[in-house]
């Protein structure tokens, strides 16, 4: 029977014993650039790499930024160097993560030492979850470490795929973020609950409408998936954006439309919206369509909805309501107002949220990983390690001690 507990049958670093000069592998997900924006990605690791550096491990980092897709990633030596400053150690930086320069950098690694590597989306393959480009970034270490919660929604070669190779753990920043999200899982236990949904990854649409239309009881969509909702409903949108996946999201965005029963889904009257070429936003009502040249950027949500948010006993915000970015604050900051005000929990999701949004409530450190986690429960890191504890590869450990003393696993 399968256990309710995420992380039954998860290898835990926690539990593993991590030998002097053992060479270790730690995945990240640090997604951050030059300005560091919000640290919590690159905070929430520190605790992990200094208990394995204390230790005497090898620490060859891994982590991803960006996208190769869409020419965003860059090297990673600003992270690097927020890492020494916070670790109060020196963190190297390697450009390049696989090859004989990478590996040699590894072989001159002594114990104690932090490594990061160069960023994993500057691979080809990486994105693909190529097993092959899995086994190169594998010879950098013996075991794997894996936090970076923020991917752990993407089975991509610098995590699941080395989880092919390697015995692997989950690190305590992953155990940390599953157990303080782990209640927010499924159906709310009870009371009024309320999703509000923003940003532009396709997961707010596919994921996160998907689920709290079916789970909570009150969602307002933003962002991109106001847009997508608006159009399934036959409304004009103009130029507004559609994000990366506009047919799959189209196709979720209607089959939430025509279900029976779920939540109330908040649409608005008026959207705000920016011609090309110009900043300032102005409205238009929902009913009498966006002009072709023009964008939604904000809205104004509705007073009942708003009444509905303050006396919500749990509200989750995944992605910004709004443009905020570029200043449009209407529907985001009318959130966080009715949020603040009320009496019930509120929790953010997402790196862009988290950064772009004036909150200092509960917050987590992932995306569309926390989406998927709040769906199903579990994400493809912790299938890929609750596997890896089976493989071969973790049952030998090579003439490792045993990294798992007998622990209680009867919830398993
Ligand atoms: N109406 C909109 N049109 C286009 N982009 C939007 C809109 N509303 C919000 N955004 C932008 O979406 C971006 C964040 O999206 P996303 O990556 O999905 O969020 P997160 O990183 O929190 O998971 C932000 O930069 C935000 O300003
Ligand atoms: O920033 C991230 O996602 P998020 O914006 O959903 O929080 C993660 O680092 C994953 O990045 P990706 O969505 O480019 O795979």
């Amino acid at each position: 029977m399968r256990s309710d507990d995420p992380l039954a049958g998860v290898p835990l670093l926690d539990e593993a014993a991590v030998a002097p000069d053992s060479r270790w592998i730690f995945s990240a997900g640090f997604n951050t650039g030059p300005d560091l924006g919000d640290t919590g990605r690159v905070d929430a690791e520190l605790a992990d790499l200094r208990r394995l550096s204390d230790a005497g491990a090898r620490v060859a980092l891994l982590s991803h930024q960006g996208s190769s897709r869409d020419g965003t990633a860059i090297e990673l030596d600003h992270v690097a160097r927020y890492l020494s400053r916070r670790l109060g150690r020196p963190v190297g930086y390697h450009p390049g993560a696989v090859g004989g320069s990478a590996l040699r950098a590894a072989g001159l690694m002594r114990a104690g030492d932090i490594v990061l590597f160069g960023n994993t989306r500057l691979l080809p393959g990486e994105e693909d979850g190529d097993l092959a480009l899995a086994r190169q970034l594998a010879r950098l270490g013996d075991q794997v470490a894996v936090g970076g919660f923020s991917k752990a929604h993407r089975a991509h070669a610098s995590n699941c795929g080395l989880l092919r190779h390697l015995p692997g753990h989950a690190a305590d920043s992953l155990v940390r973020e599953i157990r303080f999200l782990a209640p927010w899982a499924g159906r709310p236990p009870g009371g009024f609950s309320a999703a509000v949904l923003g940003g532009s990854k396709p997961e707010k649409t596919l994921i996160g409408l998907r689920h709290f239309s079916r789970a909570y009881d009150l969602v307002i969509p933003g962002g991109v998936v106001l847009n997508t909702v608006l159009r399934a409903l036959g409304h004009g949108i103009g130029r507004s954006a559609l994000g990366s996946r506009p047919d799959a999201c189209a196709r979720a965005a209607e089959a939430v439309l025509a279900a029976e029963g779920g939540a109330t889904l908040h649409v608005p009257g008026t959207v705000l919206v920016v011609r090309a070429g110009e900043r300032r936003a102005f409205p238009v009502r929902v009913t009498d369509g966006v002009p072709a040249d023009c964008a939604i950027v904000d809205f104004v949500i509705r007073p009942w909805a708003v009444d509905l948010l303050r006396g919500a006993a749990r509200a989750v915000v995944a992605g910004p309501p709004s443009l905020c970015r570029d200043g449009h604050t209407e529907a985001s900051y009318t959130v966080l107002s009715a949020l603040e005000g009320g009496n019930g929990s509120a929790l953010l999701l997402g790196g862009d949220t988290v950064r772009e949004l004036p909150w200092s409530g509960l917050s987590s450190t992932g995306g569309g990983s926390a989406l998927e986690f709040l769906s199903e429960n579990t994400c493809a890191v912790l299938d890929e390690l609750r596997a890896n504890r089976l493989t071969t590869a973790h049952r030998t450990g090579g003439a490792r001690p045993s990294l798992y003393p007998p622990t209680d696993r009867s919830t398993e």
